[in-house]
């Protein structure tokens, strides 16, 4: 693929899934790597690492596509595209979605935007396992209550995000997602912060929706989730409050904790099923789960790149300044980093789910499928279009 314009490239590289890998994860394994041995893996219960295992065929980066004329060359995203696409589903979940953003009074004057932005047909297309509305919605909830928080408290000082106050705003949200028990008459007072603080509230309502479908430990894992999100944002407030561009392993560490987990944890919930807590918080588990996360929102990364406020951070963004290179060549090192991390994921997912339960291996085909949808929302929101950088990103 030819490196011509930067924004036309990133367009035409996300839409663009001709050759991109099957979503079916047993497949992309079947094809692409070699079966994990059973001696390599057989610690997966008792405790040895994947960390050191490697399976080249599946790590080894395709040929990419050369331009004769400027040898520029980019390689194709390693992201499937989505399991399935049910717009009459995603617009049902959206509609549902909007007047909720409505009653709880989140993006005021700003609904149609919103309804762009199309989170209901995000969610559909990344739960292709449950066409169950109601379930998607409490999904969608959660992931609207995120953005709206990582908008108006952390990225658009134009919604009145400011750094100077993001540790506390997100204490006090995070009091609403792991309810504080305070005694009276404090207890009242931080009842009344729950009903008059839109992005709270918004919070409390989307998790009494989302109870209806957790276990104790799928709620905890959420929570412990949006624990780790919420210290990201303080990081990336620390980076604004002191005008810094953080190094590009800096930029990695916060992009591992301020990464597409908090919906993904969701893809066993809304399936009807659950991975047990042993094998989720499998270190082996965590970390191949995690680089998946991580790669999606360098997906996002380069998506909205050229949309994103002066003080949002992305990693093209700072991989050109580390390196003083050119837009394009960090928007490659971008996908080169994509691509890896993918791969590996690919790699480890493999090789434990040859040893570990049936449910996970759903969980990481679920995982799989999840990221092949949102790679299909990221082509086709509005939120990354151009008609948004005209009246700011946000709506
Ligand atoms: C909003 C959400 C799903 C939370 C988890 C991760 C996260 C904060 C994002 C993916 C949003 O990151 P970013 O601020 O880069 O997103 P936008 O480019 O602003 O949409």
């Amino acid at each position: 693929m030819a490196i011509d314009d930067a924004a036309a490239l990133t367009a035409i590289l996300l839409a663009d899934t001709s050759s991109a890998p099957s979503v079916d994860l047993a497949k992309v394994i079947e094809e692409t790597g070699r079966p994990p041995l059973a001696s390599a893996v057989r610690g997966f219960i008792g405790g040895i690492g994947t960390s050191a295992l490697r399976f080249p065929a599946l790590l080894a980066e395709p040929e990419t596509t050369k331009d004769g004329e400027s040898g520029d060359d980019m390689p194709e995203l390693f992201c499937p595209g989505p399991l399935r696409d049910d717009p009459a589903l995603g617009k049902e979940v959206n509609d549902r979605l909007v007047a909720w953003a409505e009653e709880v009074g989140i993006y005021p004057g700003r609904l149609d935007r919103l309804r762009s932005c199309d989170f209901g047909r995000l969610i559909m297309l990344t739960h292709p396992a449950t066409d169950d509305p109601d379930r998607l919605l409490a999904a969608a909830k959660c992931v609207v209550a995120e953005w709206a928080a990582d908008d108006y408290y952390v990225d658009e000082v134009d919604l009145g995000a400011d750094p100077r106050v993001v540790g506390s705003r997100l204490a006090l949200l995070h009091a609403v997602v792991d309810p504080a028990p305070l005694l009276e008459p404090y207890s009242s007072q931080l009842d009344e912060f729950r009903e008059v603080e839109p992005i709270a509230k918004a919070f409390r309502s989307a998790m009494r929706h989302l109870v209806r479908y957790t276990s104790t430990a799928q709620l905890a894992r959420f929570q412990h989730q949006m624990s780790i999100l919420f210290v990201a944002w303080n990081q990336e407030a620390d980076w604004n409050a002191n005008r810094r561009t953080p190094p590009v392993w800096e930029y990695l560490v916060q992009r591992h904790l301020n990464s597409y987990l908090p919906p993904m944890i969701l893809v066993d919930v809304l399936a009807g099923y659950e991975l047990s807590s042993t094998e989720f918080y499998d270190p082996r588990v965590r970390r191949a789960f995690t680089m998946a996360g991580a790669a999606n929102v360098l997906l996002n990364d380069l998506y909205s790149a050229d949309f994103e406020s002066e003080n949002d951070y992305n990693l093209p963004r700072v991989i050109a300044a580390e390196e003083g290179c050119s837009h394009k060549e960090a928007l490659k090192r971008t996908v080169e980093i994509h691509n890896e991390l993918m791969r590996t994921f690919v790699a480890e997912a493999a090789a434990l789910s040859a040893v570990g339960t049936p449910t996970l291996r759903r969980f990481f085909a679920d995982t799989w499928a999840w990221l092949g949808g949102s790679r299909e929302w990221h082509a086709t929101t509005a939120r990354y279009r151009n008609e948004a950088t005209t009246e700011g990103k946000q709506q």
